[in-house]
């Protein structure tokens, strides 16, 4: 990004939207994301709510960048991706995965609040059952000390994981389940995504040799650009992931996977099943487990069907004119 676009411009073009989900994931039912259209296409800006500005500046420049600079020449013109499951009950399973056109490949939410390692263990029994070859991947967000990341590993490895997600908080402790697991010959590759994207150094995983993969997310990361180099450096294979974003910021994760020199594994950018609609006519979802590289718009309809209200208008332009203060702070 060589120059911010001016902040006037910036709010005048901005649309807020809440879109409903088909079940509850990350604690919401709605999500809300600003859009806006500049000269490259349209950006979105949608950093969870509870983020400060600080970590939610390298969101709107991943916003701006997809916006205002475009995307990088793809070397890949689809990208597979994975169905990725909420913590939903065992009776859910089928009817969430029925969703996606994308199941060659699961990702199973574990270690949600509330619940139990039982709970777990059925759910990813009930995945193994009704998708006997597929291949499957767990995500803890962090929600496992070590004691209970291997007793998790344990009862899980014998469906056969692809690998495990941020089983515990820190890099340390992605370091030291890493290699019990190795001692333990449980077969679990472990993956760092929260360790990735927020860290103030996202190479420290590497460094460390704490993980065998990495999570990265193009808005988090502040764009596609930043997130490409951060792979050069790390010099592990990455998996692209969702922000849980609409399709205009899943456009911006597939720009992201296609740009990368190697691609490995499914990405986490089916998300867009998870909405029950969405700002654009033709959802960027999957079709036979890959997302088509296309253009995506928004739809003028869509953008009012699904706006918010003035408060929360007012209240996701303040926050932009807060982060454009921030990056204004750190790129000039
Ligand atoms: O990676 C995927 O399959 C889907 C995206 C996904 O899991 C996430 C999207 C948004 C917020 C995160 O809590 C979550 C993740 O931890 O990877
Ligand atoms: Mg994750």
């Amino acid at each position: 990004m060589t120059e911010l676009p001016d902040l006037e411009e910036l709010v005048n073009a901005s649309h807020v939207v809440s879109l409903p989900m088909r079940v509850q994931f990350r604690g919401v039912r709605h999500r809300e994301a600003l859009l806006f259209q500049g000269p490259a296409g349209w950006g979105e800006f949608s950093p969870f709510l509870e983020y400060g500005s600080n970590e939610a500046s390298s969101w709107l420049r991943a916003a701006i960048e997809a916006a205002w600079d475009g995307y990088p020449h793809p070397v890949r013109d689809e990208v597979p991706v994975n169905a990725t499951l909420p913590a939903v009950g065992q009776d859910q399973v089928e009817s969430v995965l029925a969703a996606y056109d994308a199941t060659h490949t699961v990702k199973v939410k574990v270690a949600e609040q509330g619940q139990d390692l039982a709970q777990d263990v059925a759910r990813v029994a009930e995945v193994r059952r009704l998708l006997p070859d597929a291949a499957i991947r767990i995500d803890a967000n962090a929600g496992w000390n070590h004691q209970e990341a291997m007793a998790a590993l344990e009862a899980l490895a014998g469906f056969g994981l692809q690998y495990a997600e941020q089983p515990v908080a820190s890099i340390e402790g992605l370091a030291r389940v890493r290699e019990e697991v190795a001692r333990r010959g449980l077969g679990v590759l472990i993956a760092a995504d929260e360790s990735v994207r927020k860290e103030s150094d996202p190479l420290a995983v590497a460094r460390a040799g704490a993980a065998d993969l990495i999570i990265i997310k193009a808005q988090p990361l502040g764009g596609v650009r930043r997130a490409l180099q951060i792979v050069a450096d790390a010099g592990l294979p990455a998996v692209v992931s969702s922000a849980l974003d609409t399709s205009i910021g899943l456009r911006q994760g597939a720009a992201l996977a296609a740009a990368l020199p190697e691609l490995p594994y499914a990405c986490g950018l089916a998300t867009g099943s998870l909405f029950t609609s969405d700002v654009t006519t033709d959802r960027f979802v999957a079709v036979n487990g890959a997302l088509q590289l296309r253009q995506i718009v928004a739809d003028p309809q869509l953008l009012r069907r699904h706006a918010v209200s003035s408060e929360r208008s007012a209240w996701w332009r303040a926050r932009l004119v807060e982060c454009y203060g921030e990056l204004l702070g750190t790129e000039q």
